[in-house]
């Protein structure tokens, strides 16, 4: 019998709970509200769970968007105290510890921009960040796990959320993270689908197999529905032009070729790459469930992100890989309600990839091509603030990879696992 090796979170679905709002709009939108159980694919964790000896951490962690903007976030952790990780005990307080501690080290390297990075990362931050990492089995920089899945709480009874830790950005910061948020949420479903559609197949129950793939279309269906707020919640000029770069990392980065040196650690520098989407577990699950297979350099783009994610994610998706295939399965029994489940959940996940697609031309392609027009006139706020961003990324994802050629051939790799006497009669 195949179980979820994570406890997942149970969730009910409501006609219109209000997710969060924005100053003078109030968003309803059909999907999930949480009843968290203890341990989850997103924890929840509220500021007070460090104990009081982090304050120090804690004090500057809160107020990254002010003093990056003042210039004094390096002074500030420069004279932070270098505190012992060893009273961080329970699971959410190394969370919390590692979103604080990464939050602070993307502010740090990157509170001058481009131009003026850093090579050293102080010990007093570098050395907690790195522990507690070790612990967590997490990288020591920021990652989709600390920004996104650790990095909210519940703002009010009746369910709007707000970020725990933010960078520079303002209300469009907390849009990018809830928003990305909602879709990990929207997801949960299919997730909790996975392990009925492994058994189905091992026992041969066509049926089982059918409804469960029916309820992780829905699911997809529900992520491509939530990934459309980004829209309303995040201003392109701010994501390119300011934000962006505090997710970006050390490793194929042009701006820190050398990467980082995590001082009182290593002495050689240490390459990571920045924070990604490509990091949610989500499309990893349902990539090895429907069995879609990458092309060489983008599969290993993908499983390298899988070390940025928690080790019982990881282990997660190793397990439905090892699964007997599904695919398989389907065309062996040619059921006719089972073959269209499986041909609708790939459209599902093709759907979504070519709306993320779209997502990524609007806040990164349309900007870049903005910014290399403007980089020498600007004239409007909202002109200089895209043609201040970053150059070195204007091909690259924070993650890394070479943008569209990467994000076009992973979606035309899905549409692969499509049936093929089907794929014809549904017009791709
Ligand atoms: C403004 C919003 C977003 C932008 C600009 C964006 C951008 C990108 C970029 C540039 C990549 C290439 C990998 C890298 O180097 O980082 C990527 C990959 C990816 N993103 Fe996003 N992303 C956004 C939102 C989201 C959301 C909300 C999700 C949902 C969880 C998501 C899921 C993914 C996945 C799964 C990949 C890996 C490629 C794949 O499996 O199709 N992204 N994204």
């Amino acid at each position: 019998m195949f179980t979820l090796c994570i406890e997942l979170y149970s969730y009910r679905r409501q006609q219109n709970p209000i997710l969060f709002t924005k100053p003078k709009v109030t968003v309803h939108v059909t999907t999930v509200t949480v009843r968290l159980k203890r341990r989850s694919f997103l924890p929840c964790i509220s500021k007070e769970e460090l104990p009081p000896y982090y304050q120090p951490w804690m004090d500057i962690t809160l107020r990254i968007p002010e003093l990056v903007h003042s210039h004094e976030l390096r002074s500030h952790i420069n004279k932070m105290p270098l505190l012992s990780s060893k009273f961080l005990q329970k699971h959410r307080e190394l969370r919390l510890a590692h979103l604080a501690l990464s939050m602070m080290t993307m502010g740090y390297v990157w509170q001058e921009g481009e131009n003026d990075t850093v090579e050293v990362l102080p010990c007093s931050l570098a050395v907690p960040c790195w522990e507690v990492s070790q612990r967590l089995g997490l990288p020591p920089i920021l990652t989709h796990a600390d920004g996104v899945l650790a990095n909210w709480r519940k703002k009010d009874p009746e369910g709007n959320l707000e970020l725990l830790v933010r960078l520079p950005g303002g209300d469009s910061v907390q849009g990018f993270f809830l928003v990305t948020l909602l879709v990990e949420l929207a997801g949960v479903p299919a997730v909790r689908s996975i392990p009925t559609v492994i058994n189905g197949v091992k026992c041969g129950d066509s049926e089982a197999v059918a409804r469960a793939l029916e309820d992780i279309s829905q699911s997809v269906q529900d992520m491509t529905d939530a990934i459309k707020l980004m829209q309303v919640y995040v201003d392109p000029s701010v994501f390119y032009g300011i934000m962006r770069i505090y997710l970006s990392g050390w490793k194929d980065n042009p701006c820190m070729p050398k990467g980082l040196i995590y001082e009182g650690v290593q002495t050689e520098p240490l390459e990571y790459s920045g924070g990604s989407a490509a990091q949610s577990s989500l499309l990893h699950c349902f990539d090895e469930l429907l069995g879609i297979k990458h092309e060489a350099k983008n599969g290993d783009f993908l499983t390298r992100m899988r070390s940025y994610m928690p080790p019982a994610h990881k282990q997660l998706i190793q397990d439905i890989s090892l699964q007997p295939s599904l695919r398989n399965f389907v065309q062996q029994q040619a059921n006719e309600q089972l073959n269209q489940a499986f041909q609708v959940c790939v459209t599902k996940l093709l759907a979504f990839r070519s709306y993320h697609i779209n997502v990524v031309s609007r806040f990164i392609t349309v900007p870049a091509a903005r910014a290399r027009q403007l980089r020498n006139q600007s004239r409007d706020l909202e002109e200089a603030m895209i043609s201040r961003a970053p150059s070195a990324l204007e091909e690259r994802g924070t993650g890394g990879s070479g943008i569209m050629t990467f994000l076009k051939s992973v979606r035309d790799q899905t549409k692969i696992a499509f049936l093929s006497e089907t794929s014809n009669n549904m017009n791709l």
